[in-house]
């Protein structure tokens, strides 16, 4: 059953109406032109109305005491579909309740925008708090509580964000990977005689997995998944992800359930432990192994130990902030590339269209790039020339997130949101679904790249809250993350045209426990070489 953080709830109706105009932060969204009228999210306090209380917010009905636990629990396997029909229902602002803890379900994004900008409040992962503690290891901030130094450490995660080491330290760590994706993709290839077609069986686990992983290690370490470093690792990148992966799980079912882990550490929590542990072991492990910078190039990790020192903080510090990087980098990245590719596949004349623009930007595609060490060198200066390339991501990552719940603010303090006055303890999470997302965004069920562009009739409306959210708790990946996706689409498009098994229709996303992902087991994935790549497939014996 989700339970929340137990919260004290305020006083009274009465006093909650009276403090309304007073104590409170004022949080408002700008009137979206899409929005029909009976869903408009502006504060009421802009035309002096009363401030509502959470209880007059529209919802589904709850028990006594139990409030709507129930109900949540029986749809704790899907609760994206669960929380799209309380929006289709309700509205934009949704309340629901689990015995005593008020959460409210937003699918306004504007208003997420600024509440993501405002509120620094967030829940505490509380079964990783008591692993580092008892351990003695630093509190990365999804550990620490919000009223703690959290923001210590999040400074050095920062440190990942900043603009001017995309081109300085990101682009030119990772441009150096473009030739091991492309032999990486190459590797995995197996020939559908049928189709003449050659597919991966499993393009998220056998070819974005490890690319995510290896990107993350080379913009914080510089190193390289080399033959002779993975034998000195002891461990393999899969253990890794499926490890973090089991770790991931756990955090979140034990942040459910009573804490008993305090006093008698129960078999999840023994296994919660025991893939920490792991994770802990393998980045200090990294960390040693690539201690010398092999790349020759700026990278991260010294930027992290520079922040780190000027907060008088030790090298665990950066220890932590690199496997919490490693943590929440890997799995999340390597879904987005891989729906990215189905994207590819879906759309073929976007496809053709960016092809173009490519061999514009970079000349025709060479067997070179895939041969020799570093591959393609791409520089910021041609991304900026890429703008269909550029549109093409924005959608994908508007229209296929794979976390449609997200942002979670736990309020620190009394907010006034959408005409409501929200009580400190409430939860409220974001839920960007494209359903929701449609009545902001014209047209925004279909897929329309162009919409990116300047000017377009069809562009989001400002202030939109984007796929890595905002404010001090946006993701500090945002950087590394967008410049693989740049990357992945560059690869793949300039030497395969792609398809899919699901004819014309794009694939509907699969939901596990709480991100999406496309299932290649339902929906195989094809590549077509390019005709420079055919003599090399065939040396290969790839035409088998
Ligand atoms: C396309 C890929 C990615 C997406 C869509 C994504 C999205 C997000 C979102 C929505 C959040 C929560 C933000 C909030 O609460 O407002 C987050 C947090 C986080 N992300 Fe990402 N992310 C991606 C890739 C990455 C990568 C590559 C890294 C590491 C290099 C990373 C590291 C993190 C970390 C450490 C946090 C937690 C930050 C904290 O504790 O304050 N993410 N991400």
């Amino acid at each position: 059953m989700k339970t929340l953080k137990t919260v004290t709830l305020l006083a009274s109706k009465q006093q909650t109406t009276a403090r309304a105009f007073s104590t409170t932060t004022l949080i408002t969204s700008q009137k979206c032109p899409h929005l029909n009228s009976e869903s408009s999210s502006e504060t009421s306090t802009l035309n002096k109305q009363p401030l509502k209380r959470f209880d007059e917010m529209p919802g589904p009905k709850g028990l006594p005491v139990l409030g709507n636990a129930l109900e949540l629990a029986k749809h704790a396997n899907n609760p994206v579909q669960y929380f799209t029909e309380l929006a289709a229902k309700y509205g934009d602002m949704v309340r629901t309740r689990v015995f005593n803890e008020k959460m409210v379900l937003l699918s306004d994004p504007q208003l997420a925008r600024v509440l993501s900008r405002e509120e620094e409040g967030r829940i505490t992962l509380k079964a990783g708090r008591h692993y580092s503690l008892d351990r003695g290891y630093p509190l990365i901030p999804l550990f620490a509580y919000t009223h703690e130094n959290w923001n210590d450490m999040r400074q050095v995660l920062n440190v990942a964000m900043k603009p001017q080491f995309v081109n300085e330290i990101i682009l030119p760590q990772l441009t150096e990977l473009n030739s091991d994706l492309l032999q990486d993709i190459i590797k995995h290839f197996k020939f559908d005689k049928e189709r003449q077609q050659f597919y991966i069986e499993d393009p998220n686990r056998d070819v974005t997995s490890p690319y995510a992983f290896g990107s993350v290690l080379k913009s914080i370490l510089g190193g390289r998944l080399s033959k002779e470093k993975l034998s000195q690792f002891g461990f393999t990148v899969r253990q890794f992800i499926d490890d973090g992966n089991v770790g991931a799980d756990l955090i979140t079912k034990l942040q459910y359930l009573p804490q008993i882990y305090k006093y008698y550490k129960t078999k999840d929590y023994k296994e919660f432990e025991r893939v920490l542990d792991l994770t802990h072991t393998r980045v200090e492990r990294m960390m040693e192994l690539y201690k010398e910078n092999e790349s020759g190039k700026a990278r991260l990790v010294e930027y992290f130990e520079e922040r780190a020192k000027e907060s008088n903080m030790d090298s665990k510090c950066v220890g932590a902030c690199t496997g919490a990087l490693f943590n929440a980098g890997t799995d999340v990245t390597a879904k987005v590339l891989a729906i990215l590719l189905y994207r590819v596949a879906n759309e073929k004349d976007y496809a053709d269209r960016m092809y173009e623009e490519l061999v514009t930007v970079f000349g025709e595609p060479t067997l070179d790039e895939i041969t020799s060490e570093n591959g393609l060198v791409v520089t910021s200066e041609d991304l900026k020339q890429l703008r269909l390339c550029k549109n093409f991501i924005d959608e994908v990552l508007r229209v296929d997130h794979i976390i449609p719940i997200r942002n979670t603010r736990y309020l620190s303090k009394d907010i006034e949101l959408g005409g409501y006055l929200l009580e400190k303890g409430t939860l409220i999470s974001f839920l960007d679904e494209l359903n929701t997302q449609s009545k902001y965004v014209p047209r925004g069920c279909e897929f329309l790249p162009d919409r990116h562009e300047k000017g377009s009739d069809l562009s989001e409306p400002k202030g939109y809250l984007g796929p890595f959210g905002r404010g001090a708790r946006k993701c500090p990946g945002e950087r590394v993350a967008g410049i693989e996706v740049y990357l992945t689409l560059i690869n793949v498009v300039r030497h395969f045209k792609l398809a899919h098994s699901n004819g014309d229709q794009f694939p509907p996303l699969s939901a596990d426990k709480s991100m999406m992902f496309m299932d290649a087991s339902k929906y195989r994935l094809f590549f077509t070489p390019r005709d420079h790549l055919i003599n090399h497939l065939k040396q290969l014996n790839k035409y088998q």
